[in-house]
């Protein structure tokens, strides 16, 4: 456990219902009487934003894939500094759309820089943190990248932009990853409708978090 407080992340590819899920978890988690953070990467806080700009600019198809993955650590060293380690102390359940298992998954695998090279530079960014509980929305990248196509609001990023393919391999590095972390990580599947993903989420944090008490 991360000092007193609960640190979960959410993780999976474009499109998979995280960000939606989050916000419903969020709420029956707080109605429920727990204290909750919830943030992003990359992102959260000031500078960790102004990081995420860079990186997600449609305009730099130049970047670097090892610049790249320099950029999410840094962004995810301030958003810790700043946010998530005051809020764990402070006992805390800090959730989190995205986290170092989406460097391993895009950046290590995807992008073909290497698991274990891209978890090396995380170690310097972020130390010995890493979450308590991960929930992988695991769902076809196809389907995925379609959810997000029907919305015009939602721009497509630099990210979003890469090749199905691309996805292809980011879902298989996730698969990778929770190779590495069977404990931590729960696989949910994504592809059921809102109300069955939430209450799937639902299920599995709360009994992380009450065994947790005990
Ligand atoms: N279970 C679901 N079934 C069908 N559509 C869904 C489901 N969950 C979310 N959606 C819709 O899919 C779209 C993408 O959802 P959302 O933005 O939550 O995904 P995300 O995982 O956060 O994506 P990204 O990581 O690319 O930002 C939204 O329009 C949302 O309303
Ligand atoms: C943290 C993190 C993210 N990414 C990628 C994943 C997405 O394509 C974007 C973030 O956009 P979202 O709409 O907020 O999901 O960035 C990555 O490649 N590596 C990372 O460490």
């Amino acid at each position: 456990m991360n000092n007193q407080g609960f640190f979960i992340t959410i993780e999976g590819p474009e499109g998979a219902g995280k960000t939606t899920v989050l916000s419903d978890v969020v709420s029956q988690l707080t109605a429920q009487g727990y204290n909750i953070v919830s943030t992003r990467e990359p992102g959260g806080i000031r500078i960790s934003e102004h990081i995420r700009e860079v990186i997600l600019n449609n305009d730099y198809t130049e970047m670097d894939g090892r610049t790249e993955a320099l950029l999410y650590a840094a962004a995810r060293r301030q958003h810790l500094v700043e946010k998530i380690t005051p809020a764990l102390n402070d006992n805390k359940i800090v959730l989190c759309d995205r986290f170092i298992d989406a460097s391993l998954a895009y950046q290590g695998h995807a992008r073909g820089l290497g698991i274990d090279e891209v978890l090396s530079i995380n170690e310097f960014a972020i130390g010995k943190l890493m979450p308590d509980l991960t929930l992988l929305f695991d769902l076809e990248p196809s389907i995925g990248l379609k959810r997000i196509a029907k919305h015009d609001e939602r721009e497509k990023n630099r990210m979003d932009a890469e090749s199905l393919a691309f996805h292809e391999l980011v879902r298989e590095g996730y698969q990778e990853v929770v190779k590495r972390y069977p404990n931590r990580i729960h696989v949910i599947d994504a592809s059921k409708s809102q109300k069955e993903v939430t209450s799937d989420v639902m299920d599995v944090m709360k009994k992380s978090l009450e065994s947790r008490m005990n």
